[in-house]
C-alpha cells in the first residue's frame, strides 16, 4: 500500500522503515530539512541498534523515501501522524504539531483528494481524534484512525516490527478494512474499538507500567530499611502469572520522553474531568524523590562528598539509547554538583547530549577511568559496558571501594566478598 509517515522523529520513522520492511511504499515526512537530508542518505537521526542497517536496505529496495513537501503524498492511502505531543506548561499534552499536521493533511486533501485513512499515532488525551475527525469532517473520502504505538526506545523497530498489540480506533467499517490490510501478515492480537477507547489504551498503558516501577521503588524503600533483597522480592512476586515478571525492577526511578509526561497529561485529563487520580499522583511523586532517596544512601555512607570525586556510570534514560530527557542522570548530576562533588561521568553513547547541561563534569571515554581515585561509584544507566567490568583493578584504583548500585545489575554478593561496600537499590 501506499503509506506517507508525518514525523520522522522515533516512533515515524520506525514506522517508516518497519511498513517498508512489510513490503508497502513508504514516504517519510519531516519538516527539519536537515533531517530528511540525512534520513535520504541513509542516517539515522537517532540512535538504536539495527535502525540504519534496516533503514539502508529499505532505501535499497526502493520502499522508501524521504521529503519535507506533504504534497509529494498525493497518492499515499494512508498518512500516518507521528509528531511530538510534549508536555505543556500546565502539564497537558501540547497537541499543537498534530493539529498543525491535521492542517497539512486537510490542504493535501483538499489539492489531490482520494480515499484516505488518517492514523493518529502520536500520544494524543481522549478526544483528539474525534475534534480531528470533526475538523475534516467535511472532506469527502477522509477517515481517522486512532492507533497508538506501544514501540520501546531501544528496542523500537523491533516492537514496531513484531508488536504486542495492534489498537485500531473507528467506527467506520472502510477505514478499518484499510487498516487491517495494511498490518496483514503482522501476527499479534488486534482491538477494534472506538478512537476515545484506543487513545485510553495508550495513556492507561504506560500509567500503569509506570506505577509498577514506583511501586517496586517504595517497596525497595522499605526493602532497604528491612535487610531483605527486592530482587529476589521482584522475582517470586513475578512468578505470579496475574502479576507476570516484567517492569518490576527498582532502580533510580523511570525517565524518557514518555511516562513523565503521559502521565501528568493523564492526571491533566481526570482533573479535567472532575476526577482525582491519587495512585497516578504518588507514582509520579515517588519517582520524583527517587534519585534523592538514592542519593540519601550514598550521603549516609560518604558523609559530606564536597571535594570528593565521585564516578556516575551511565547517563541515558535507559541503555541501548542516547535520548536524556527526563533522565534520572539529570537530577543525580544536578545533586552532586551543588554538594561539591567532582564528578567523573561515563556513557558510550549520551555523554555528548550531557556534555552541554553540565560542562564541569569530566567524560571519560571508558568506565575505567570514571573509578580512578573515586570516593564513591554509581550506576544509573545498566549499559553493558557499565556492568561486564575488571573488578579488581578497579578496588584497586579507587580511593574508597564504595558502590552504589541504582539499576541492581552488578554483582552484588561477588562485590562484596571481594571487599567493596556495595548497596543497591533496597539490596544490601
Ligand atoms: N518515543 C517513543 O518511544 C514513543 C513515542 N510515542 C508518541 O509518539 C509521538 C511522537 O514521538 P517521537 O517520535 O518520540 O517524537 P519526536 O519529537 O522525536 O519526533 C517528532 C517529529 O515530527 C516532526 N514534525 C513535527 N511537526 C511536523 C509536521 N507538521 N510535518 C512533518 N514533521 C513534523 C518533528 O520535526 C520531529 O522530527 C508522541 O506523541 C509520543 O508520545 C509513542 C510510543 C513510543
Ligand atoms: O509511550 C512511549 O513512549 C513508550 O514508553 C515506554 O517505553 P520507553 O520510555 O522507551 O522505555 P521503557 O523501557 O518503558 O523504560 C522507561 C523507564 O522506566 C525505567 N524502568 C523500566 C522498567 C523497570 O522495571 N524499571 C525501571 O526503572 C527505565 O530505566 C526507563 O527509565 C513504554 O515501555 C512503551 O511501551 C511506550 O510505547
Amino acid at each position: 500500500m501506499r503509506v506517507a509517515v508525518i514525523g520522522t522523529g522515533y516512533v515515524g520513522l520506525t514506522t517508516a522503515v518497519s511498513l517498508a520492511m512489510n513490503g508497502h511504499d513508504v514516504l517519510g515526512i519531516d519538516l527539519v530539512e536537515a533531517k530528511i537530508v540525512q534520513l535520504q542518505k541513509g542516517k539515522s537521526p537517532i540512535y538504536e541498534p539495527g535502525l540504519e542497517e534496516a533503514l539502508a536496505l529499505v532505501l535499497k529496495r526502493g520502499n522508501l523515501e524521504f521529503t519535507t513537501n506533504i504534497a509529494d503524498a498525493r497518492e499515499a492511502e494512508i498518512l500516518f501522524v507521528c509528531v511530538g505531543t510534549p508536555e505543556s506548561a500546565d502539564g497537558t499534552a501540547d497537541l499543537s504539531y498534530v493539529y498543525a499536521a491535521a492542517s497539512d493533511v486537510e490542504a493535501l486533501h483538499r489539492s489531490a483528494p482520494r480515499k484516505r485513512v488518517v492514523v493518529i499515532k502520536s500520544t494524543v488525551p481522549v478526544g483528539t481524534g474525534d475534534r480531528i475527525a470533526e475538523k475534516l469532517r467535511e472532506l469527502d473520502g477522509l477517515h481517522v484512525v486512532s492507533n497508538p504505538e506501544f514501540l520501546r526506545e531501544g528496542n523500537a523497530l523491533e516492537d514496531a516490527l513484531h508488536p504486542s498489540r495492534i489498537v485500531i480506533g473507528t467506527a467506520h467499517e472502510a477505514a478499518a478494512e484499510t487498516m487491517e490490510q495494511l498490518y496483514q501478515g503482522v501476527n499479534a492480537p488486534r482491538v477494534a474499538t472506538t478512537r476515545a477507547n484506543a487513545e485510553l489504551i495508550k495513556y492507561a498503558s504506560n500509567a500503569f507500567l509506570a506505577t509498577r516501577i514506583s511501586f517496586m521503588n517504595e517497596l525497595a524503600r522499605l526493602s532497604g530499611a528491612l535487610g531483605t533483597d527486592i530482587v529476589t522480592v521482584a522475582l517470586g512476586m513475578g512468578l505470579d502469572s496475574r502479576i507476570g515478571p516484567e517492569f518490576l525492577r527498582a532502580g533510580v526511578g523511570y525517565g524518557g520522553s514518555c511516562f513523565p509526561k503521559d502521565t501528568i497529561a493523564l492526571l491533566q485529563l481526570a482533573h479535567q474531568n472532575g476526577i482525582s487520580m491519587s495512585i497516578l499522583e504518588k507514582v509520579r511523586e515517588v519517582n520524583a524523590t527517587q534519585p534523592i532517596w538514592f542519593l540519601e544512601q550514598l550521603h549516609k555512607r560518604q558523609g559530606n562528598v564536597a571535594g570528593k570525586k565521585i564516578a556516575v556510570l551511565g547517563l541515558a534514560f535507559k541503555p541501548e539509547t542516547d535520548d536524556i530527557r527526563e533522565a534520572p542522570s539529570l537530577k543525580i548530576l544536578e545533586a552532586l554538583q551543588n554538594a561539591g562533588a567532582t564528578v567523573a561521568a561515563y556513557d558510550p553513547i549520551a555523554a555528548q547530549v550531557v556534555r552541554p547541561l553540565f560542562p564541569q563534569v569530566e567524560y571519560v571515554g571508558n568506565p575505567a577511568e570514571a573509578f580512578k581515585g573515586a570516593h564513591a561509584a554509581l550506576l544509573i544507566t545498566e549499559w553493558k559496558e557499565c556492568i561486564h567490568l575488571d573488578w579488581e583493578a578497579i578496588k584497586s584504583d579507587m580511593a574508597v571501594p564504595l558502590l552504589l548500585d541504582g539499576r541492581n545489575a552488578w554483582p552484588s554478593q561477588s562485590l562484596k566478598d571481594a571487599g567493596f561496600d556495595y548497596t543497591g537499590v533496597g539490596r544490601s
